[in-house]
């Protein structure tokens, strides 16, 4: 079933309140998050279950000059939320008001007022309201007082420790996405609209399907085997480098171009997702084209058998 996505806090239909609410940024929406809404769930399963996020997140909002971290955009984050079962997304935008809102006042004008949440669960390190005024503890007794349910769910952990957001985002950083998607209980997915290039590529004999980045988290600059979820619904294995093409002078922003195997089409303007499975190399520096077009032949050989096609 799909996610509802309400981002107008005060003009909720009647349908969007009365829920059990998972709160957190719930960024990737990871085992950890995942543990959230199940007990959400497990506490009222006679509730729809809902989550209520905060988007931008706040430091998006805060620090907008900081390169961006994002694991899931608001509709990736949506539809992670509906594989485990949710049904609606608060996704509270982030702004001035909300900024300044106190923690009593989040309680009650957000959670009490507008949600109407009959049940809370949240992670043991919640902390919401004006400079993060306000805790678990804060939030058990205020619900308490309110006749409001409320679940504090302990972390999730592997032998590494408790599963976090940041440990996702470093996995990524450091160049394994394959670590990233033990904590995250799926690979992780850019997604983005396909845009036109400068057709290099198919005069290399590698046509590649580019997506801008834009406020995803940059992984480690490089190579990657990966599986491309086209608009058909088909999951289509390839080979995608993530960087700036210091070969060809360098972009400002960093783009992620996939090539598919055995594949023809037109993807322009169509939305795609790209699955990393595995870092293959570090991006570099080449001399000229035909060293650029030797490596990616070793490239797409590599990403071939690392994703066990021959
Ligand atoms: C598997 C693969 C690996 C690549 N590795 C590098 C690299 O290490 N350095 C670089 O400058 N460009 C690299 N490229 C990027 C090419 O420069 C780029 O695909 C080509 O310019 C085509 O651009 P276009 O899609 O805009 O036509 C790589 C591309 C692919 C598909
Ligand atoms: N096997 C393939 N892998 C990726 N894209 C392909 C493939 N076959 C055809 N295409 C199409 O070709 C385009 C990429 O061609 P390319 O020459 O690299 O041009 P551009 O520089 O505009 O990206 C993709 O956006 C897609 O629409």
């Amino acid at each position: 079933m799909a996610c509802e996505v309400w981002t107008d806090w005060r003009a909720l239909p009647a349908g969007a309140r009365g829920g059990t609410v998972a709160l957190g940024n719930l960024d990737g929406v990871h085992r950890g998050h995942r543990a959230v809404l199940a007990a959400a769930h497990a506490a009222r399963p006679d509730l729809p279950l809902q989550a209520m996020t905060l988007e931008p997140h706040p430091r998006e909002y805060f620090r907008p000059q900081d390169p961006p971290f994002r694991l899931t955009l608001l509709p990736a984050k949506a539809a992670a939320l509906a594989e485990a079962g949710c049904t609606g997304l608060h996704a509270i935008p982030f702004d001035a008001t909300l900024a300044a809102m106190e923690a009593e006042a989040f309680c009650e004008t957000i959670l009490a007022e507008a949600l109407g949440a009959r049940h809370l669960a949240c992670g043991a390190d919640f902390a919401f309201g004006h400079r993060r005024g306000g805790d678990v503890t804060f939030l058990a007794r205020w619900a308490e007082r309110r006749g409001i349910g409320l679940s504090i769910v302990p972390p999730v952990s592997d032998a590494a420790g408790p599963i976090s957001s940041t440990r996702i985002r470093r996995a990524l950083q450091d160049g394994y996405p394959e670590r990233a998607a033990a904590l995250l209980g799926r690979d992780w997915e850019v997604r983005g609209v396909v845009f036109h290039g400068d057709r290099l590529g198919r005069e290399l004999g590698w046509p590649t399907a580019n997506i801008w980045m834009g406020r995803h988290l940059e992984p480690a600059r490089g190579v990657y085997a990966v599986r491309a979820a086209l608009p058909d619904g088909t999951l289509v294995p390839g080979v995608a480098n993530i960087g700036r093409r210091p070969t060809l002078g360098g972009d400002p922003e960093t783009r992620l171009e996939t090539h598919l195997f055995d594949w023809s089409g037109d993807l322009y303007d169509r939305e795609i997702g790209i699955r990393l499975v595995r870092f293959l190399r570090e991006d570099m520096t080449f001399t000229g084209l035909d060293e650029l077009k030797a490596a990616i032949a070793a490239d797409a050989a590599g990403a071939r058998a690392v994703l066990g096609i021959g």
